[in-house]
């Protein structure tokens, strides 16, 4: 099936055939331009209580790989910072390239990072996760760069991981991770009105994108590239530059949490 992919013809610039939200007013992700982003003196800094005993498996989706969570109770949360109320992560999950040179979706003033983790929480004024996310304040998503340094060692139980889960619709169990030990040391932020990077593109997500990365090996990155985009049985197509491209900004303020 010609489902939605990163290739020359499943790829970003084809999105917009079958989801028309690709040209919406509130794309994502966006390049940053620091100089450009206003200081917001109301917005506080984020909250992240994450429980590790919410964590229940790793999959590979085919876009990516994700770790999910379970969601049914405020176990694991994000409040504060832009927003207002409560908010259930569901799952992370992470955008890098066929080398080190690029990979993530946001850019900072055109910089592109190795790799971009996202975390993802929807609004419990919602009844569901599907719910929130045909909402324009239904998710919120929290963006982390990986820039290559010294081996991440909390991010290596991750990767120990990728053998059990390198085909198209492969998943396991994947217990008692802290999604906490992926956040850099400083939360500053920046903010601003967005959407899914991926189909269905949905204009439902507010961005926080953190301004400190952490760090990555160039050899835990070679491992992300080892995960396939196919299934078992399909020729073998390497999982690499999984990123959406910045989109039009159209008007929208990005907001700073920090001077
Ligand atoms: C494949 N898309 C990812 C999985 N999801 C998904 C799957 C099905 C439907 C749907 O919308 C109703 C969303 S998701 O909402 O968890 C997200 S968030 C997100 S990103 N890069 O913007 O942070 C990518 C995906
Ligand atoms: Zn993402």
């Amino acid at each position: 099936s010609h489902g939605w992919g990163y290739g020359a013809n499943n790829g970003p610039d084809k999105w917009c055939d079958n989801f028309p939200n690709a040209n919406g007013p509130r794309q994502s992700p966006i390049d940053i331009v620091p100089g450009d982003a206003s200081f917001d003196g109301g917005l506080k800094p984020l909250k992240l209580k994450y429980d590790p005993s919410t964590c229940l498996e790793i999959l590979n989706n085919g876009h990516s790989f994700q770790v999910t969570f379970v969601d049914d109770t405020n176990s694991s949360t994000l409040t504060d910072g832009p927003i207002s109320g409560i908010y259930r992560l569901k799952q992370f999950h992470f955008h890098w390239g066929a080398s080190d040179d690029k990979g993530s979706e946001h850019t900072v003033a055109g910089k592109k990072y190795p790799a971009e983790l996202h975390l993802v929480h929807w609004n419990t004024k919602y009844p569901s996760f599907g719910e929130a996310a045909s909402q324009p304040d239904g998710l919120a998503v929290v963006g982390v760069f990986l820039k290559i340094g010294d081996e991440n060692a909390k991010l290596q139980k991750v990767i120990d991981a990728f053998d059990s889960i390198r085909a198209k619709g492969k998943q396991t169990s994947f217990a008692n991770f802290d999604p906490a030990t992926l956040l850099p040391g400083c939360l500053d932020y920046w903010t601003y009105d967005g959407s899914l990077t991926t189909p269905p593109l949905l204009e439902s997500v507010t961005w926080i994108v953190c301004k400190e990365p952490i760090s990555v090996s160039s050899a835990q990155m070679a491992k992300f590239r080892s995960l396939l985009f196919s299934a078992d049985g399909e020729p073998e197509c390497c999982m690499v530059d999984n990123y959406r491209p910045p989109q039009a900004l159209k008007g929208r303020a990005v907001r700073a949490s920090f001077k």
